[in-house]
Order: structure tokens, then sequence, then C-alpha cells
């Protein structure tokens, strides 16, 4: 596998937990698309919204996913990479787009025991709960789109790689 693969979703489905384990199992490098932008700016995710809005975050996050793109990368991307049309299209253009899928209550169950609050500031100003249910239905479909697979993340992270393994082999050999 050459070709990068960016893992897409809401905050909490894996994205990063799943992305280590499988890189190490396809033997790629990882990246993380926040970790990026963390260690050049040397800023979290809320210190560059508090200094420059999510705008100017959001135009930090595209310029990283062009940056890390690579290949032989994993690349798990941050949950709002999605949002902007020319970040869908450059990862369905440059590699492989993988939707780890999960529902709210799951995403919310993580996100409380692990909220990472530095990296993942109010979206919406509401409870973890209500906001999750927000933000997933104005980014599903753009989830869908953006992706070549779909895999349940509602499973282990041993489970997910698998089923993500099974998922790019299916499809190399057709
Ligand atoms: N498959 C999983 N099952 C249970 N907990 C998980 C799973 N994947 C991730 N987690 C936990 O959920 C939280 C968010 O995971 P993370 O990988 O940071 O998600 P994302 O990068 O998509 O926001 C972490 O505390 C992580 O340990
Ligand atoms: O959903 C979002 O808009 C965001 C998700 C976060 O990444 P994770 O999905 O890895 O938590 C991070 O990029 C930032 O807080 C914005
Ligand atoms: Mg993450």
């Amino acid at each position: 596998m050459t070709q990068p693969i960016y893992l897409v979703g809401a905050r909490g489905c894996g994205k990063t937990t799943v992305g280590v384990a499988l890189a190490q199992a396809l033997g790629c490098n990882f990246v993380d698309t926040d970790h990026y932008l963390l260690t050049t700016t040397k800023m979290s995710v809320a210190d560059i919204v508090a200094q420059e809005g999510w705008d100017g975050f959001r135009r930090r996050e595209s310029g990283a996913l062009q940056s890390v793109t690579a290949p032989g990368t994993v690349i798990a991307t941050g949950g709002g990479m999605v949002l902007a049309e020319s970040n869908r299209q450059f990862m369905r253009e440059h590699g492989v787009v993988i939707y780890l899928r999960a529902p709210a209550q799951i995403l919310a169950s993580r996100l409380e025991a692990f909220p990472e609050e530095g990296q993942r500031p109010t979206l919406t100003g509401r409870p973890i709960t209500d906001e999750i249910v927000e933000v997933l239905a104005a980014r599903e479909a753009l989830y869908n789109q953006a992706a070549h697979h779909v895999v349940d993340a509602t499973r282990s992270p041993e489970e997910i790689v698998a089923a993500v393994l099974a998922a790019l082999h299916t499809a190399h050999a057709s």
C-alpha cells in the first residue's frame, strides 16, 4: 500500500487510535493533522481557535492535510477536515479515504471519558451529547461523500483495524 490512507469521522470515532495501530499493521508511517499543527505551531487547537477563530484553524488544517500527504502514510484527520469540499476532493484524489462510523451515543461516551479539551474546544457551546448529535447530523453526508470505504467503528480498535485491512484488500483485489 503506497497510496496514503486518510481516516475521517467525527470526534471520538477513533481516527487517532486506530490510525496508529493501522500504520503499525501496514508497516507505514503515521501522522495526525492535529498533532502536526501542535508540533509545527506549538499551539493547541484551543489556542489557535482563541487567536484566529475556527476559520483560522480550518485554513491551517487544510494546509496540514497537504503537508502531511505522502506515500506510505496513514493520516488521521481532524473531525472537521471534510467540511471543505476542496479537502474532500484532495483526499479522494490522493489516496484511500476510510470513514470510521459510530453513533452519537458511543462518540459522546468516549469523549466524556477522555475529553482532551485543549484539542477539542467546544464547537457549539452545547453539552457534549447535544453537540455530537448536532455535528453528526450536519456532517454525516460529508463523511459519506468523502469516503471510499465506511467501517463500523463501534468495535475494538483491533477489530476496526482488521475491517479496514479487509476493505483495502477487497478493493485492491477487484
Ligand atoms: N474502538 C474504540 N473503542 C473504545 N474506545 C476507543 C476506540 N477508539 C478510540 N477510543 C477512545 O476514544 C477516545 C477518542 O479516540 P481518538 O482516537 O482520539 O478519536 P478521534 O481521533 O477520532 O477523535 C480516546 O480516549 C480513545 O482511547
Ligand atoms: O470535529 C472537529 O471539528 C474537530 C475535531 C478534532 O479532532 P478529532 O476528530 O481527532 O477529535 C480537532 O481537529 C478539532 O478540535 C476540531
Ligand atoms: Mg484525533
